[in-house]
């Protein structure tokens, strides 16, 4: 970054007199920071904050990145789009560590559209120099049952099912859908096959998605489309919070650049992958991210240990008026219920570095200076609790113990939903009940006496 005032020690060099300009690729050359964009040979929907921070700045670091440009879509909303399209896909990358920031431009992004541009998805993913999909469309995108299959009584997969149907494909509302689509003209023009890697948080991301798309690929009569694919199972972890209007402020003031899609994240991060990659994938190893054969413990790990950690401190904190991570970690009660419940989680995992992960977890969630909202955690949040918590009451049971801390996270989500304090979650009691009987559905019905138990008042 030659801009100034520049500072990367996160020390900020005070109001600059004359306009900030905005940050494009173009400008970043004229100032002396040239990033060249790469061929796009990696087509990535959901272009949120999280892929900005992991695999967008993973293949930037890569040594081959020249050779790897991502075309990113968004997967909901165009806003996403509408900020980073105009800055040339390239953003600034804040790793904001306990003390200080540091900023970096990344360019691995070289084409940005909204969702709705179905015809170039479509085409990218058919086109042989794509070797690459990556997804980060949240949980709720893959429109899943309790189960774990696609549920096609959903509304929008109900919607996408019939306008596949009718090749309405301008019409589409959902990723599956519009990369179905892509896959199926891959498969017709014989092309090598392209590796799909999910990095949501589930737990065989991959493998689910795989099925997900084979159920509406058979709804729909494209049943050979999946053989133009392999998929990746993953597990990704960089605690990214949705950036805010101060850190666009606080960005421009550091580096003397206006940039409307930043990201801002903690310095930790880990990808580990395992799967086939038919044609090919950047150096991403050499960035740091793991190949392996075998990654369920390590993404059970992640899931429970994390992300289940994740869900104590936003029902616990949020029922005592707290806002974010960090201020729930130091609260001595959620403390307490974050450990009870960790206790049976490293239990369930069985893994013996499931200790030195935990230790390196409390560091992360105490980094105040990452201001990670509990409200933006507690959303979805029937399917993070059957899969971050649900397993682990399952385990304990199974064990013959009584699951106490893991129940008690059911108990907590319970008060907090009742109270009105879940966002985008209703309240009323018939709302609730709806709720809980979907949480049973996913559920070992061994476990429903102990979980409805947790979330009824005594008396
Ligand atoms: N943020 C993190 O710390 C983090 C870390 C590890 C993994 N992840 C994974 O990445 C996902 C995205 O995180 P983010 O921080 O980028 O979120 P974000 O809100 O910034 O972006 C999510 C993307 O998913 C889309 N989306 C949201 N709901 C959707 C739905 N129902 N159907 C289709 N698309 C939908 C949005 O439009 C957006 O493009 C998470 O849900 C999680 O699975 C996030
Ligand atoms: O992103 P979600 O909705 O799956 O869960 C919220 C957080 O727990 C999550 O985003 C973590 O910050 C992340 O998984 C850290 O790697």
């Amino acid at each position: 970054m030659a801009r100034r005032p520049v500072r990367r020690d996160g020390i900020r060099s005070g109001r600059m007199s004359e306009p900030v300009p905005r940050l494009t690729r173009a400008a970043l050359a004229r100032a002396g920071e040239p990033l060249e964009a790469a061929p796009a040979r990696i087509v990535h929907l959901g272009v949120g904050a999280f892929h900005r921070a992991h695999q967008a700045w993973y293949t930037s670091r890569a040594p081959d990145a020249a050779d790897w440009g991502i075309a990113a879509f968004t997967a909901r909303t165009d806003a996403v789009a509408r900020r980073l399209a105009p800055q040339d896909g390239v953003y600034t990358l804040v790793e904001r560590g306990p003390e200080a920031d540091r900023f970096e431009h990344i360019g691995s992004i070289v084409e940005v559209h909204p969702a709705t541009r179905t015809d170039r998805l479509r085409e990218l993913v058919a086109a042989p120099s794509t070797a690459v999909a990556t997804l980060t469309i949240t949980e709720a995108g893959y429109h899943l049952r309790p189960d774990g299959v696609l549920d096609l009584a959903d509304v929008e997969i109900a919607h996408d099912v019939e306008a596949l149907r009718g090749g309405r494909f301008d019409a589409l509302l959902t990723p599956l859908a519009r990369l179905l689509l892509g896959l199926a003209d891959r498969r017709t023009d014989g092309v090598e096959p392209i590796a799909i890697v999910s990095c949501d948080n589930l737990p065989d991301n991959g493998a689910r998605l795989a099925a997900a798309l084979a159920v509406l690929a058979s709804e729909t009569g494209r049943t050979g489309a999946l053989q133009a694919a392999s998929f990746v199972n993953t597990s990704v972890d960089r605690i990214t919070p949705r950036t805010t209007e101060a850190d666009l402020e606080a960005i421009a003031e550091a580096t003397g650049w206006r940039d409307e899609a930043p990201a801002v994240t903690e310095p930790f991060a880990d990808w580990t992958l395992s799967g086939e990659f038919p044609s090919g994938h950047p150096a991403w190893d050499a960035a740091g991210a793991r190949f392996v054969g075998d990654i369920r413990a390590h993404t059970q790990r992640k899931l429970l240990v994390l992300n289940g950690g994740h869900l104590v401190l936003a029902f616990e904190g949020l029922r005592r008026g707290l806002a974010t991570v960090a201020d729930a970690i130091a609260d001595r009660d959620c403390r307490r219920a974050l450990e009870r419940f960790w206790d049976e989680a490293a239990r369930t995992v069985g893994s013996p570095d499931t200790d030195a992960y935990r230790a390196a977890l409390e560091e992360r969630f105490a980094n105040r200076r990452i201001e990670h909202p509990l409200a933006q955690i507690a959303v979805d949040t029937v399917t993070k609790l059957s899969l971050r918590v649900l397993p682990v009451i399952r385990a304990e049971r199974a064990a013959g113990r009584d699951a106490a801390g893991s129940t008690a996270v059911v108990a907590a989500w319970a008060a907090c939903r009742t109270a009105g304090l879940l966002p985008g979650e209703r309240s009323d009691r018939g709302e609730f009940d709806r709720a809980l009987d979907t949480l049973l559905e996913g559920a070992d019905p061994r476990d429903g006496e102990a979980i409805v138990a947790a979330v009824t008042p005594p008396g």
